[in-house]
């Protein structure tokens, strides 16, 4: 019995359509927004954020970093991080999933672009406290019972940052494929500068800040919650974003065709040739 499941004619196709790409992106933005505006109801508690700062029994993990992993090792058991648009912050904790793995079609070049360190890092030091800034400011401290509520609204949050920063690779394939040659020209001179003034289209980083800006100012009508500050939290995902789209596009040619390491790989009668399967 075939013990994989095969996904709808045309999967691929919609996964490289820039429009339900981006489509997408706004979706993972009202995530975003959504869960933040839950978080901002609770203190900063950066307690919760240090190694040590609550005792967690048999573990040397902070509260957050603890919850985020326990919750990657159950949901690892549904196959979550099967899905080539998730990335996991601890990889070494996921488990073989119950359920039957799903025939993804590979549209992404093979590559291992993860940065959900840094994610993580500007997540904890600069959104958040941006974010909760209303809190300090009215002397609310630290609140135990928080804690819990903290964490429970930091990981999906962070978890839809991850997603929304990392779809940068569907955006850079398919903006490879619209323009190949100029691509390929860019990622041989190792051209970032070019390659950055080639993915940026400053009229959709526009409608994204206004779109973000009118969501906050729906959603986070709670004049206790601090109004949110799209443009904060764009600061950094648009320019991570593009990060992903550059590092992507930077290693797209590697075992390719373009792929001048290749080629004297294959002229090269010494040793075995392998064939390094890239996506055409
Ligand atoms: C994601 C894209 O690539 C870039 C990044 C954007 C973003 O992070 O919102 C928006 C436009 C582009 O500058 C895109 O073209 O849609």
């Amino acid at each position: 019995m075939d013990t994989t499941i095969d996904l709808p004619e045309g999967s691929a196709a919609k996964a490289l359509d820039l429009s339900n790409i981006r489509f997408q992106l706004i979706r993972l933005e009202d995530t975003i927004t959504f869960h933040l505006i839950e978080r901002v109801q609770f203190p900063l508690n950066a307690t919760i954020y240090k190694a040590g700062g609550v005792r967690v029994p048999y573990s040397t993990l902070s509260l957050f970093d603890w919850f985020l992993r326990e919750q990657e090792h159950l949901h690892s058991l549904i196959r979550r991080y099967q899905s080539p648009d998730e990335y996991p912050f601890f990889p070494d904790v996921l488990q073989k999933p119950i359920l039957q793995p799903i025939n993804y079609p590979r549209v992404l070049h093979p590559n291992e672009i993860n940065i959900n360190d840094k994610i993580k890092d500007l997540y904890i030091h600069t959104i958040l406290p941006a974010a909760c800034a209303h809190s300090e400011r009215e002397e609310r401290g630290e609140k135990k019972e928080n804690f819990g509520s903290s964490v429970t609204c930091d990981v999906p949050t962070l978890q839809a940052l991850s997603r929304r920063i990392h779809f940068g690779k569907y955006v850079a394939e398919a903006k490879f494929r619209s323009e190949t040659e100029r691509f390929v020209k860019l990622i041989k001179a190792k051209d970032v500068k070019g390659l950055d003034d080639a993915i940026t289209d400053t009229k959709v980083e526009n409608k994204v800040l206004d779109r973000l800006a009118l969501k906050a100012k729906t959603y986070g009508t709670d004049p206790d919650i601090a109004q949110i500050d799209p443009g904060k939290i764009n600061d950094i995902v648009i320019p991570l974003t593009k990060e992903v789209e550059i590092a992507y596009l930077l290693q797209r040619l590697d075992g390719t065709e373009w792929d001048e390491k290749e080629a004297e790989r294959v002229d090269d009668k010494s040793g075995p040739y392998v064939a390094h399967v890239g996506v055409p």
